[in-house]
């Protein structure tokens, strides 16, 4: 068949390999938004305070879980925040009772809630060498932090000045960079063969700059790391397309209220989880590559986490544009869901 003439794609139930569910009323509004379409997904600890402590983030899955709809089947698969003072014990604990899947590295001050990451990168290595002698993955926000660095090439300064290091020091710790935004973290990722792989959200392959600055200012489309130009969105569209294992789905929806983005400072975020699967589609249709988007939802992330993937499945199916809400309610303020600026016309039938 060709590809003009599928209307109809089953997939095995993708996960999500980077996600804010943040806490309390905003946690009860977006949860169901990603379990109705996602089996499971990897729960970023960047709370205030953050989810540091196996007891903490063992603490946090309860909340989550206690937040699902009972009709609602989903795993939490949590991480812990990397700081310079988490305990190599406590991490092993994590990973050997399941209480935390991954440890989540953020430059101290690179994104949202990033106050207590790291700065001193030898002060982590003993967590770091605890984990490859596990087999436990480091989630990688990969920007560097420094003024001087230009925000559009913090990125690939990262990758050299970090990233590079980092792996010679601890060669055996198998790591995700997360939300890879530039034609430099993919060559990174397919020239190395062995213990990195990254995650692609689903904004950045869809927006670039001009989105966010181009006719007026777009706050609902200024994320971390921010989309940089044309030819490093469609670098990252052929990765995502090209079935390549070592890249799988991490939305990183990320909520945040309209009045904490709406404003002088606003908060870097965009929330994907309502309509990121009929997004996908359309991003693949369009490459002539639908027949990928199994890889890429469901097939290897699992692969790299050395979990199976899920049984059950959605169905995707092609019709008349579907109609998602601009915003979903919450009891803290409402979120804005990402507008991809197209129609979309592939529907989620559970
Ligand atoms: N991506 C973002 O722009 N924001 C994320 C943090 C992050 O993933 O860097 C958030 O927590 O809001
Ligand atoms: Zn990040
Ligand atoms: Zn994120």
């Amino acid at each position: 068949m060709s590809e003009k003439e599928i209307t109809t794609l089953k997939l095995r139930r993708p996960d999500d390999w980077h996600l804010h569910l943040r806490d309390g009323a905003m946690l009860k509004a977006v949860l169901p938004e990603t379990a109705r379409h996602f089996a499971r997904a990897i729960i970023m600890p960047n709370l205030v305070p953050p989810v540091v402590t196996a007891s903490q983030a063992n603490d946090y899955r309860d909340r989550i879980m206690a937040a699902l709809p009972a009709e609602m089947d989903f795993t939490p698969l949590m991480t812990l925040y990397l700081t310079e003072d988490t305990d190599p014990a406590d991490v092993a604990m994590a990973h050997e009772k399941g209480i935390a899947t991954a440890v989540k590295l953020y430059p101290a001050g690179a994104t949202t809630n990033s106050a207590s990451g790291v700065t001193d990168f030898d002060k982590v290595r003993p967590v770091l060498e605890t984990m490859a002698d596990i087999g436990m993955p480091l989630c990688v926000h990969g920007e560097v932090t420094d003024p001087d660095i230009d925000i559009f090439d913090r990125e690939a300064v990262f990758i050299d000045k970090v990233l590079k290091p980092l792996r010679k020091k601890v060669p055996d710790l198998k790591i995700v960079m997360e939300h890879v935004t530039t034609q430099q973290a993919v060559d990174y990722v397919r020239d190395t063969h062995k213990n990195l792989a990254a995650t692609i959200t689903t904004h950045h392959l869809i927006i670039n700059r001009n989105h966010i600055l181009a006719g007026g200012i777009k706050p609902h489309y200024y994320c971390l790391p921010v989309a940089k130009r044309e030819t490093h969105r469609v670098a990252l569209v052929q990765a995502a397309i090209s079935g390549d294992k070592r890249f799988f789905l991490g939305t990183d929806s990320a909520p945040h209220t309209d009045p904490a983005k709406l404003q002088p400072c606003g908060c870097a975020g965009c929330f994907t989880a309502t309509n990121t699967l009929s997004c996908l589609a359309e991003v693949f249709e369009a490459a002539g590559k639908l027949k990928k988007l199994e890889a890429f939802t469901s097939l290897n992330g699992p692969l790299y986490y050395g979990l199976p993937p899920n049984e059950a499945t959605v169905t995707l199916q092609k019709g008349d544009p579907v109609v998602y809400p601009d915003h979903i309610a919450t009891d803290d303020g409402p979120v804005t869901v990402f507008d991809p600026g197209f129609d979309l016309h592939w529907r989620v039938i559970p």
